[in-house]
């Protein structure tokens, strides 16, 4: 079922297009990932789907309704942990913000033991946030967005500057959301590593487009049959590495010039680069298909525009 639905959203600021006419779903239950280089409009959107910023043209369905309508059903996280109050303790902010929405008593004092429990935060649970690390710091304010039972999830770069043990845990946080807590969550990243870790479908931004939209899964496929390895008999010479830097191909050394990688469209091309490497006596070992992350797809897809 489609929890989320951008239809031709389109949003301008004076001149500048912000978002051009983009249109996307998101399914019950996924983790979505929105990714684009800095002003590729990823803000915007996701701000737009919560009601907080109005479209110029287009409209956004949660649940099949006009996002105005539903709006209770999202919980968002917006610029890291601007939503905790930091002279509160973790608790103290969890029932604040039920509070707000109209929830208390007993039902809510044990969601809230739950949630802390959960997400290991029960030793620090009358710890004022200030005296918390980033990590813990990080970890309540996205469980706060977990204690109003909503079904849908909205976290702005929710792993931006923390270490690597406190990313282990919110990875396995937003795992625990959608597996057991059955939430659909939408998030913007710049975080590769949790976007091939976590994340089952991705939209790609660029300049207020959507360059691409799949799975994991296929985005990886896809480029994974377009760059090689080819092994060389010998280290490459500086006469050759000078020929290939004139090549239109983009041919990247490896192991210090014993290997090339190289990206390619149609895998037919490969046999044009075997005849391109031959006029200047470079010899092959071996041609394989390399494994790639999902760095490398992002960055072929946004032309290295940056993260
Ligand atoms: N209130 C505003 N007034 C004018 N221009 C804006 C406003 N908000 C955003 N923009 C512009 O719209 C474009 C998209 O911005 P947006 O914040 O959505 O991008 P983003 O992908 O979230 O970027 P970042 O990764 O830097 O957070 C940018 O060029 C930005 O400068």
């Amino acid at each position: 079922m489609k929890v989320i639905e951008v239809n031709n959203l389109v949003k301008k600021y004076g001149d500048l297009t912000a978002v051009n006419n983009i249109s996307f779903s998101v399914n019950e239950g996924s983790i979505c990932a929105i990714l684009g280089p800095n002003g590729s409009g990823k803000t915007t959107t996701i701000k737009s789907i919560c009601n907080l910023i109005i479209p110029d043209e287009g409209n956004i369905k949660l649940f099949g309704k006009d996002n105005k309508k539903s709006i209770d059903n999202i919980a968002a996280l917006f610029e890291g942990t601007r939503n905790l109050y930091w002279r509160l303790t973790p608790r103290e902010n969890l029932r604040y913000f039920a509070g707000i929405r109209g929830l208390g008593g007993k039902k809510i004092e044990r969601k809230i033991d739950e949630l802390l429990d959960r997400f290991d935060l029960e030793d620090k649970k009358d710890t004022v946030v200030n005296n918390l690390s980033r990590g813990m710091r990080q970890k309540v304010a996205i469980a706060m967005t977990l204690i109003c039972d909503t079904d849908i999830i909205i976290l702005d770069e929710p792993t931006l500057g923390l270490d690597v043990k406190s990313f282990m845990e919110i990875k396995n946080m937003l795992r625990y959301i959608s597996n057991n807590m059955k939430k659909t969550v939408l998030l913007s990243t710049h975080d590769m590593n949790l976007v091939e870790e976590v994340c089952e479908d991705i939209i790609i931004l660029n300049r207020g487009n959507i360059i691409a939209q799949d799975t994991i899964g296929n985005l990886l496929d896809m480029f994974r049959s377009m760059t090689y390895e080819i092994n060389l008999q010998d280290t490459i010479t500086e006469e050759q590495k000078e020929y290939l830097s004139n090549l239109e191909n983009e041919f990247y050394l490896i192991n210090d010039g014993e290997a090339l990688e190289i990206d390619i469209l149609d895998s037919k091309d490969i046999y044009k680069i075997i005849d391109i490497l031959k006029v200047k006596n470079i010899l092959i070992k071996e041609v394989k298909q390399k494994n790639i992350n999902f760095e490398r797809v992002y960055l072929n897809l946004t032309s290295g525009e940056g993260k």
